[in-house]
């Protein structure tokens, strides 16, 4: 490698709707070569990304970028937990939640101006059941959901919201027993979303005051709800205003334990990771250096 820093952008052709988009050209066109080396590496599939990240941490590169959705910046930042590497997104699924929240430009070329112009700092990131997430987890209706938009092939926050409103009606609510700083809840569960990020993405906000720097969790609990509060409720993530609906619970803390009577699906960063009855959340509390405006 030469003196100059070594940018790796790590590219997931299959991700979200700006799939055709040629990335290599406005790299090509908008990276600061004065100021970069660079490589692109395709992924060619699920589970190659973290590889590559890794490999390129272990040669001292000081960038890898994750060019995709959120599935692709969980792949990426997996393989740079615990390294000198900073991670940079070029946002290119439909929801974008880390993106969004670390306040990065939408737009391609607006994002490579992040890595030219911007700076590096360290978030936290989270575990659960040993499955590491940088925007949120969870278990029950949010993993559902998850699990049907994993299996269908219209992406965006129309799909997403009319899906919700399908799905609300059949979804059975299981009882879970929680531990949260000592404090034992035993309750019906609708959703337990553990929030890093304050967003799922889309700019829907499960936990608007999710700080990523705290080394904290934000655990979200909605305990039981009606089509009509669901609908209340989706209205609240959107407008940002959840904490202050009533709709949910709110703790703050750095490791959650849950059990269940019955198995409970749940995700990490939106992608589904199947069912268990136990759940282990920890906070790896500045595990990630991120490239930022
Ligand atoms: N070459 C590939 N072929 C198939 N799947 C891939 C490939 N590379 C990565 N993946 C998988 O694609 C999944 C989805 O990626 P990602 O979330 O970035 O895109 P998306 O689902 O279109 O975006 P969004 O989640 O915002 O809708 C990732 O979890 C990853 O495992």
């Amino acid at each position: 490698m030469s003196k100059r820093p070594h940018i790796r952008f790590i590219v997931n052709p299959t991700s979200g709707p700006k799939s055709s988009v040629d990335v290599a050209a406005r790299i090509q066109q908008h990276l600061d070569h004065q100021k970069y080396d660079h490589d692109i590496v395709f992924t060619t599939h699920a589970g190659h990304a973290p590889e590559l990240a890794r490999e390129a941490a272990e040669k001292g590169c000081e960038v890898v970028v994750a060019v995709g959705g959120d599935g692709t910046v969980n792949e990426v930042a997996r393989g740079l937990i615990h390294t000198e590497t900073a991670l940079g997104i070029l946002p290119k699924g439909s929801g974008n939640g880390l993106a969004r929240h670390l306040q990065l430009p939408m737009a391609l070329d607006g994002a490579l101006q992040v890595l030219n112009k911007g700076h590096i700092t360290t978030i936290d990131s989270g575990n659960i059941n040993g499955h590491p997430f940088f925007t949120t987890a969870g278990i029950g209706f949010d993993a559902y959901i998850s699990s049907v938009f994993a299996g269908n092939k219209k992406r965006g926050l129309q799909t997403y919201v009319e899906l919700v409103m399908k799905e609300v009606r059949s979804y059975t609510h299981l009882p879970v027993k929680a531990s949260i700083n000592g404090q034992e809840l035993d309750t019906d569960c609708f959703v337990m979303a553990f929030a890093n990020a304050a967003q799922y993405g889309n700019n829907a906000y499960i936990a608007p005051m999710a700080d990523i720097q705290d080394g904290l969790l934000d655990v979200c609990l909605v305990r039981k709800l009606d089509f009509i509060k669901a609908l209340h409720l989706s209205y609240c993530m959107l407008t940002k205003q959840l904490a202050n609906s009533g709709s949910a619970e709110y703790f703050k803390t750095e490791h959650v334990q849950v059990q269940t009577e019955e198995a409970m699906m749940f995700h990490a960063d939106g992608e589904y990771l199947g069912k268990a009855e136990a759940f282990d959340v920890q906070m790896l509390p500045l595990s990630l250096k991120v490239l930022v405006p």
